[in-house]
């Protein structure tokens, strides 16, 4: 149960009716999730999560509901921060930053076929444009400055034969980020973690649609395409094997591509920055793991996963071929 701050009921209806959503009548801890406490909020007049933010300070947090605004108004199915009278989306709760946003619909899919991988890229993509004159900047705060500020600190807890991998792919992204071509890669806001179980999905009429991204709290602005390269180590691999699934990265890209035409050094440097995402997601699963910033913190997702997809998308880059 990912509540690592019991928020009274009485507290909650407090918070909920200074935004003018309706009074509460139901409120539960929300399952899942390792960074912040969630709970489901119900009201007369609609459903909510209330989230208290654990790991964020009110200086990231306006970028993050901001843009979550930004992109809301626009029509992206993504969480609505709700304001109170004065405007205000960021609130505090028992001392700690806090908001409510509206309740996607549907839950995520474990085992996603190639349609639903084709409506997460089409949305993906509908997002960047969308996001693309969002005011604020922040950067992508686990991009290559953390990954090079944590890799010494995980090294200790890793084999020789780990150690000389995660010093080459650092070294290798390192190197890439110097070059011209990265330099040109189309930039904006990002999500960066757009997992399986940051994406809900609604089966009504026997059809899966998109009901919405979720989960902003590692939003940055970075390339657009380290977005689609971490969506495909995750959308489009097997979790067994970690292999690629050729087919459903194909219809992957080939469904962002259709709404945003990727430029050639994009579909060159692909298998670059899948290599950059199988990198982050290692360095910061082993992070996790060995450095828990909190003796509450839930078990942690396990590393080898991302050192196996990492290894392979090494020793197999892939390129995806426009038809
Ligand atoms: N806006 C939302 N709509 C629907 N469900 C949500 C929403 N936000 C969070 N949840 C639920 O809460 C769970 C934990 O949220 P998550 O953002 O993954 O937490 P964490 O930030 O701690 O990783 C999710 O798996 C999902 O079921
Ligand atoms: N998706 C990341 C972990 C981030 O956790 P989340 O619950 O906030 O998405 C991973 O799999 O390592």
């Amino acid at each position: 149960m990912a509540v690592f701050t019991e928020v009274p009921f009485d507290t909650a209806r407090r918070l909920i009716e200074r935004l003018d959503i309706g009074t509460l009548t139901t409120l539960e801890g929300a399952a899942g999730g390792i960074e912040n406490t969630n709970y489901f909020a119900d009201t007369d007049r609609g459903r909510y999560v209330l989230t208290v933010f654990e790991r964020l300070g009110f200086e990231q947090l306006p970028f993050y509901l901001g843009l979550m605004k930004h992109l809301a108004q626009r029509g992206i199915p993504v969480p609505d921060p709700q304001a109170d009278a004065e405007g205000r989306i960021l609130l505090e709760l028992l001392g700690k930053p806090a908001a409510v946003v509206n309740r996607l619909p549907g839950r995520h899919r474990e085992a996603p076929d190639r349609a639903h991988a084709e409506a997460v890229a089409a949305m993906l993509a509908r997002m960047h444009l969308a996001g693309a004159d969002f005011p604020l900047r922040q950067p992508n705060l686990r991009g290559l400055a953390w990954w090079a500020e944590t890799v010494p600190v995980v090294r200790p807890f890793l084999d020789p034969a780990q150690r000389a991998l995660i010093d080459a792919e650092l070294a290798f992204q390192q190197q890439l980020a110097a070059s011209a071509a990265y330099g040109a890669l189309p930039a904006g806001p990002i999500h960066a973690d757009l997992f399986r179980d940051n994406v809900m999905f609604t089966d009504a009429d026997g059809e899966d649609r998109l009901g919405g991204f979720f989960d902003f709290y590692f939003a940055g602005v970075d390339r657009w395409l380290f977005d689609i390269a971490v969506c495909l180590n995750d959308w489009c691999i097997d979790l067994d094997t970690g292999a690629l699934v050729e087919a459903r990265a194909q219809a992957f890209v080939a469904a962002y591509d259709a709404v945003r035409p990727l430029q050639a050094n994009e579909l060159r440097l692909l298998p670059a920055l899948m290599r950059a995402g199988a990198l982050r997601f290692w360095i910061s699963r082993l992070w996790d793991l060995h450095l828990p910033r909190d003796a509450r913190m839930l078990a942690p997702h396990d590393p080898t996963h991302f050192e196996r997809v990492l290894r392979q998308r090494v020793a197999q880059p892939w390129h995806y071929e426009r038809s």
